[in-house]
């Protein structure tokens, strides 16, 4: 099944995690039973940043959005869309997805252009001939002017000699590139320096507002989460145990945010 064939009738970008049930290894001693009865709603252009203690299954719901895990029970949902039995590759077209790893978004030994150009054909069927849409050239350095970081002018440049902090610049354009309807941030800014992770931060909230995308962005930095976004979810053993968005998420410092995270830690003893 193409992509196309699954279009969602409406285009609204609500996701909808619904009564999900997930359980690691299960009967063994391994068994983790993360999700139990987990729901989850996000509207339509909503900027949502997910934090959380260790293992609080930030990631598998990622995961989870994703394709590259499936719920025990329950249903996921994007706008119409019943996400729920879709492969990673089958929902590729709506969902764009940049990892921690800045080596994850992006091909080494290939230039600027050809994984624009690679980028630019996801979720469309390839014939012979397809590849590099030179025509495109000039679509995509005016993309990469957005970025402020002088890629323009090296489309010819492989991406493995570029910095991590322009390597992660270039799969949030990338993943942006087409018309996608969710935007996941999987700790994208957390293998970069301080200085580096501002540029990726400030420039993912220019590409999330000029293109309007739903975006749900999981970090461990809560002066991220406090100061992008307008809504934050705390996790914590599988659970949203703070959810608060527009004036209310104004309201918490860094400061509140870390208090929050520290009392649920002590509470649970870890
Ligand atoms: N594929 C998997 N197989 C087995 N257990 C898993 C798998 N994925 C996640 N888990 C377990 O589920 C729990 C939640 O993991 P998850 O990666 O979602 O947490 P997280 O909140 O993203 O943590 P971190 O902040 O450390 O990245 C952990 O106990 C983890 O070991």
């Amino acid at each position: 099944m193409s992509p196309s064939d699954n279009k969602p009738v409406s285009v609204t970008a609500k996701v909808r995690f619904e009564h999900i049930d997930k359980t690691f290894n299960r009967g063994s001693v391994n068994e983790v039973v993360l999700l139990e009865d987990f729901s989850l709603s996000v509207r339509e252009g909503e900027f949502v940043s997910v934090v959380g203690s260790n293992g609080s299954g930030k990631t598998t719901l990622l995961n989870l959005l994703c394709g590259t895990l499936f719920p025990d029970e329950g249903r996921i949902y994007l706008g119409e869309l019943d996400l729920t039995g879709l492969k990673d590759y089958e929902r590729a077209a709506w969902i764009g997805r940049v990892f921690q790893d800045p080596a994850r978004g992006t091909c080494p030994s290939l230039t600027i252009l050809e994984n624009m150009s690679l980028a630019d054909n996801k979720g469309k069927s390839y014939g012979l001939g397809s590849g590099i849409n030179r025509r495109r050239a000039d679509f995509y350095r005016s993309q990469l002017e957005l970025l402020h970081l002088g890629l323009e002018d090296k489309l010819h440049l492989p991406v493995g000699a570029l910095s991590g902090g322009q390597r992660q610049a270039l799969a949030l354009l990338i993943s942006t590139l087409t018309p996608i309807e969710l935007l996941v941030l999987d700790e994208h800014t957390a293998a970069l320096d301080p200085k580096a992770s501002d540029t990726v931060m400030e420039l993912t909230e220019k590409v999330v507002r000029e293109k309007g995308i739903t975006t749900i962005m999981v970090t461990h930095n809560l002066r991220f989460a406090a100061s992008y976004g307008n809504r934050i979810l705390m996790m914590h053993q599988g659970r949203c145990v703070l959810d608060a968005a527009e004036d209310e998420k104004r309201q918490y410092t860094i400061t509140d945010l870390l208090k929050i995270f520290n009392e649920i830690s002590v509470e649970c003893g870890n």
